[in-house]
């Protein structure tokens, strides 16, 4: 059965009505995107845009560096803006080919010093509210940071502690340890000797505290030493990834990850002229996990052999899934392993509309694509319980609980575990029809387009709000199914 007051807001599109195909458009409808219908198995090759992840920490790092940076395949979408936005207000100049917007050329500032006593707007971003304040550590004045009403609620404290430990002052203006607060750095003679400064801090609650820190060590006199105090931690290869790109960066960095400890040695920052940025991989989650709901084949071209994208571990969980997976034309477990397999290839995944649940699957490797992963399970053969991933409760919104009202908005059964949560999947025609909330979040409203696929009747509160990472989710979607 569909709710009536859904159905009356889904009709808000007749029939006839020109279906909004770019985000511009759709940034100007105020009413909820009623998701398509797969209609047919799906054969489509999707471009994903750069990684977000990578995207700001080469920013960030090409930043701290004394000659500029060409970085290719950026990806230009709100997260992108924000942090350009940043480093633009700490004196970092910006070159966008006026061919191809996702190539950018980046200056740092000639000094080698940020400019201080200006605003950041970090707006719900987690990579520039948990990294660009390590940067205002080197800038000749305060900083003061702010960002969306809903980004008040994201946890800040231990990378601002961890800050507070290298001799800033933070001065908070709402709930201590939450945005908004300015940033003191500390005087440019304090800290001026070795040895490594050591910082301890619990980033149980995110990995961006650690990333965070470790982005700024090379450029503290002595290093930096850091110690994660809690006694689980999130999105390793979150961390991977940034010790990997401060590596490529010139910067070396020890790694002790059984003891969670990290030393970053003193010396500068570089990256290479030309940087090319990886597709995100956790943005591919929900086309890719169309193929399993609509059935036939979803391709993603250059796919990377090897990653530190947490999305590399999606061929290994649809697979898990009940999907058939290729790259480079064959089976995914001996392509990629093959002495002469390419650095980057289409991966292919092909599903017959039959999705197996996951039983226990600990995602805390992976949290951002859990969301993905849960419309999959909601759709499955068997109950999921995704779990490790406790500290999604300090995403874009607290995604524990979206995730459990808005399957449950849809006729199949979900509740909250401690450190995840349990799907409990009904027969797919005991789904109906509904208004899908998304609370600002980018990977609610491609879960809820996920659920669209094979749910009649369902509309997407806010898809805009899929700008955050995708300059263009609806017209992508729109294309897969076309
Ligand atoms: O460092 C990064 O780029 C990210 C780390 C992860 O954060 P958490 O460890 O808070 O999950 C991830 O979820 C986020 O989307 C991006
Ligand atoms: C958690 C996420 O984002 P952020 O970088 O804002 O933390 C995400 O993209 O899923």
């Amino acid at each position: 059965m569909v709710d009536q007051a859904s159905l009356r807001m889904v009709s808000i599109f007749p029939e006839s009505a020109p279906f909004p195909d770019t985000m511009d458009t759709m940034s100007e409808f105020q009413n909820p995107w009623p998701a398509p219908l797969a209609t047919r198995p799906l054969s489509a090759t999707v471009t994903i845009p750069g990684s977000k992840s990578l995207s700001n920490r080469y920013l960030i790092l090409a930043a701290m560096g004394r000659r500029p940076v060409t970085l290719v395949g950026l990806l230009r979408s709100r997260d992108t803006d924000l942090m350009m936005g940043a480093l633009r207000s700490l004196g970092v100049e910006f070159q966008v080919d006026s061919d191809d917007e996702t190539t950018v050329r980046v200056i740092p500032p000639a000094s080698g010093r940020f400019t201080g006593d200006v605003d950041v707007y970090c707006g719900l971003a987690g990579t520039v509210m948990r990294f660009v304040p390590g940067l205002a550590m080197f800038a000749d004045g305060p900083v003061r940071f702010d960002g969306d009403a809903q980004a008040y609620a994201r946890p800040m404290k231990p990378v601002l502690d961890g800050l507070e430990q290298l001799g800033a002052h933070i001065e908070y203006h709402g709930e201590p340890g939450r945005l908004p607060f300015t940033l003191t750095p500390p005087v440019a003679s304090d800290g001026m000797h070795a040895p490594a400064h050591t910082v301890s801090i619990d980033a149980s609650g995110s990995s961006q505290f650690i990333s965070g820190l470790l982005l700024i060590g090379a450029r503290l006199p002595g290093g930096l030493e850091l110690q994660h105090t809690g006694d689980h931690l999130p999105s390793l290869p979150h961390i991977r990834m940034t010790v990997a790109d401060l590596q490529s960066a010139g910067v070396a960095v020890d790694v002790d990850e059984e003891h969670h400890r990290w030393r970053v040695h003193p010396g500068p920052v570089q990256l290479p002229d030309r940087v090319m940025v990886e597709p995100d991989l956790s943005n591919a989650a929900p086309f890719l996990g169309a193929a399993l709901i609509a059935g036939g084949t979803v391709s993603v071209p250059y796919w990377p052999r090897e990653t530190t994208q947490p999305g590399g571990l999606l061929p290994g969980i649809l697979q898990a899934m009940g999907a058939e997976i290729t790259w480079d034309g064959k089976p995914w477990s001996e392509a990629t392993t093959g002495e002469d397999a390419p650095a980057a290839a289409t991966l292919t995944v092909r599903g017959d509309g039959m999705i197996r649940g996951l039983g226990r699957f600990d995602m805390s490797a992976a949290g951002e694509i859990a969301p993905s992963i849960a419309a999959l399970a909601a759709l499955a053969d068997a109950p999921t319980q995704l779990v490790g991933i406790a500290h999604l409760r300090g995403h874009e919104t607290n995604r524990l609980a979206a995730l459990v009202t808005e399957i449950r908005r849809i006729g199949a059964e979900a509740e909250e575990l401690e450190d995840g949560i349990e799907i409990r999947p009904v027969p797919r025609e005991r789904l109906h029809g509904a208004v899908m909330e998304t609370y600002a979040d980018h990977r609610m409203a491609t879960f809820a387009a996920m659920i669209g696929l094979t749910v009649p009747d369902i509309a997407v509160v806010d898809v805009a709000t899929t700008r955050k990472t995708i300059p263009d989710f609806v017209g992508l979607w729109s294309a897969m199914l076309d």
